[in-house]
């Protein structure tokens, strides 16, 4: 059968397939961009997962601090509308659909086909009967949500990321399983929104790769909002439509109202669609084999996205989108590096990491302090009303002059921490001693100045009487 050529060819539509085929349509390449259907464009992100999960979450924030608006005097009065709130949340969709859309894309130039892809040699593959070839071929074809088979689920609606958005009517009492960041991210805009909310998981923490410095301050704050979190369990059956049972690890059960269940329980990969042996790309388990320029063991196909299996997150694919085009572009190649890497989580209030956690350090012997602190000192904090918020900090272990240390991560639990720890992150990543944030002038009172308060609290910790004794002595006989 007569193939098409392309220069490259992406498998799957999402923020990883997306941001490789538009890069490579920049330099002028032919590209072929594949997805099962139109209304798959634009893949999780855009339909089932940060768009619409974003969305909802400025719905019920916006509710939320209208009820709390009554401590100022203002009557709140009125039903909430789920569905209005859904509407909302599609209208939100659309905006960004008008550009990640297959006409939009075709518009753009890239050669766009629906239809399911399989590999049937090292470097072609099918799709609806036809075959096509491309120099290198990346595979972004995403993860699923992790679902688990629950004794009695047919008498209770159950739902994942994919389905919760058509929801019509609010779930009295409902059931989020699993404490991670989808979980918790949704489970306290139902809850705002008049749901009674259960977070369940088997693990002893809520969001697990939070230090828990961070993630038990959180946990607080969500319970102050009614929030019930039984940790180290796990469902053991749905007993009717309104009523479940949860088993702790230490075998006791417990009945709870339930009417609707959550899965938020993780990611799966699952390549069996693409026949992957054809182009003679390995697995180890359920992963694609990749190395650190995410190569597979065929030299001329990538991965790019959930699928790689490493960081789920949007720009974790820009991330390896930027890597993928530098490598296919340059004679310097780069390989993968998390070490910088950061992301937020979209509670209220939000939580925001970068860099390397505490574990981590040690895990690397890498030598660090740790620096914490809340919001108190903060007057922005004060004003608004956050001083329970959290910072934390790992810095460079310095023997003589610890000004001179370089920030190695950290976290901030705050409204708006995802924009306030942005200079962190770049701080980070260029390598800026924490002299260079206490020199910093901040306006005032930003809770950015939450950074120099910690780090001049660490520098003042080295001042010594002495010292303190000879600049006494510059200020008494020194020249003015
Ligand atoms: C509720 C929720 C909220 C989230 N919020 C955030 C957030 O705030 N920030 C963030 O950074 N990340 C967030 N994420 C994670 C983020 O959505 C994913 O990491 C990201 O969308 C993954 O993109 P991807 O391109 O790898 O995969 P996907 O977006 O899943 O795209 C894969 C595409 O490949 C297609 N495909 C699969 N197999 C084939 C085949 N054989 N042939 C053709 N096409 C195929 C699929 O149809 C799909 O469209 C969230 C996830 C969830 C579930
Ligand atoms: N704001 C963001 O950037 C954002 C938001 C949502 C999701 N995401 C991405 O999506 C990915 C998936 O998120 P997630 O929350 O689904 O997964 P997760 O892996 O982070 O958390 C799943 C949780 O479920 C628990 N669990 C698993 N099986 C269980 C069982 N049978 N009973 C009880 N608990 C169980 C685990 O202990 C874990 O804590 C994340 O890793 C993240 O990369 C990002």
């Amino acid at each position: 059968m007569k193939e098409k050529k392309y220069d490259l060819i992406v498998i799957g539509s999402g923020s990883g397939g997306l941001g490789i085929a538009m890069g490579m349509l920049e330099f002028g390449f032919k590209v072929l961009l594949i997805d099962k259907t139109s209304e798959k464009i634009g893949g999780e992100c855009l339909n089932t997962g940060c768009v619409p999960s974003k969305s909802f979450i400025n719905a019920s924030k916006t509710i939320h601090q209208a009820q709390k608006a009554q401590e100022f005097g203002l009557e709140v009065n009125g039903k909430i509308s789920l569905p209005k709130i859904m509407e909302y949340v599609r209208q939100r969709q659309k905006v960004i659909r008008q550009h990640e859309n297959a006409d939009y894309l075709r518009k753009k130039g890239l050669h766009i086909i629906l239809g399911t892809a399989k590999f049937i040699s090292r470097s072609s593959i099918e799709i609806n009967e036809k075959n096509y070839r491309a120099k290198n071929i990346v595979i972004a074809t995403g993860s699923s949500p992790r679902k688990i088979n629950i004794k009695g689920a047919d008498l209770i609606s159950c739902y994942t990321n994919e389905d919760v958005f058509q929801l019509a009517s609010l779930p009295a009492n409902f059931i989020f399983l699993g404490a991670g960041p989808v979980s918790i991210e949704l489970g306290q805009a139902f809850s705002r929104l008049g749901s009674r909310v259960t977070i369940i998981d088997r693990s002893s923490s809520i969001l697990k790769k939070e230090d828990p410095f961070i993630s038990n301050a959180l946990q607080k704050k969500l319970e102050q909002e009614n929030i019930d979190f039984l940790l180290n369990a796990e469902i053991e059956e749905i007993l009717s439509s309104s009523e479940a049972v949860i088993k702790t690890s230490g075998g006791e059960k417990k009945e709870i109202p339930a009417d609707a269940v959550f899965m938020g329980l993780g990611r799966e990969l699952d390549f069996d669609d693409l026949n992957l042996e054809a182009a003679g790309i390995e697995t180890d388990g359920n992963k694609i084999k990749l190395n650190r320029k995410l190569q597979t063991t065929n030299k001329n196909v990538f991965v790019s996205g959930d699928a790689a299996g490493n960081m789920k997150f949007s720009h974790a694919a820009e991330m390896h989108n930027m890597l993928l085009l530098n490598n296919f572009l340059s004679p310097v190649k780069k390989k993968l590096d998390f070490s910088h890497f950061s992301w937020v989580t979209f509670t209220d209030p939000e939580v925001a990491t970068f860099g390397w956690s505490e574990e981590q350090l040690k895990e690397k012997e890498i030598p660090y302090e740790r620096l914490e602190n809340d919001f108190r000192e903060s007057d922005r904090a004060v004003t608004a009303n956050f001083q329970d918020g959290k910072i934390l900090l790992f810095i460079e272990k310095k023997k003589f002059n610890s000004a001179s240390a370089k920030v190695l991560g950290g976290s901030i639990l705050a409204p708006g921490a995802g924009e306030i720890f942005q200079e962190l992150v770049l701080a980070n990543s260029a390598g800026i001693t924490i002299k260079q944030l206490m020199d910093k002038i901040y306006p005032y009172p930003t809770a950015a100045n939450m950074h120099k308060i910690v780090v001049r609290n660490r520098i003042l910790k080295d001042l010594k009487p002495w010292m303190k004794k000879i600049a006494r002595g510059f200020y008494k006989f020194g020249k003015r």
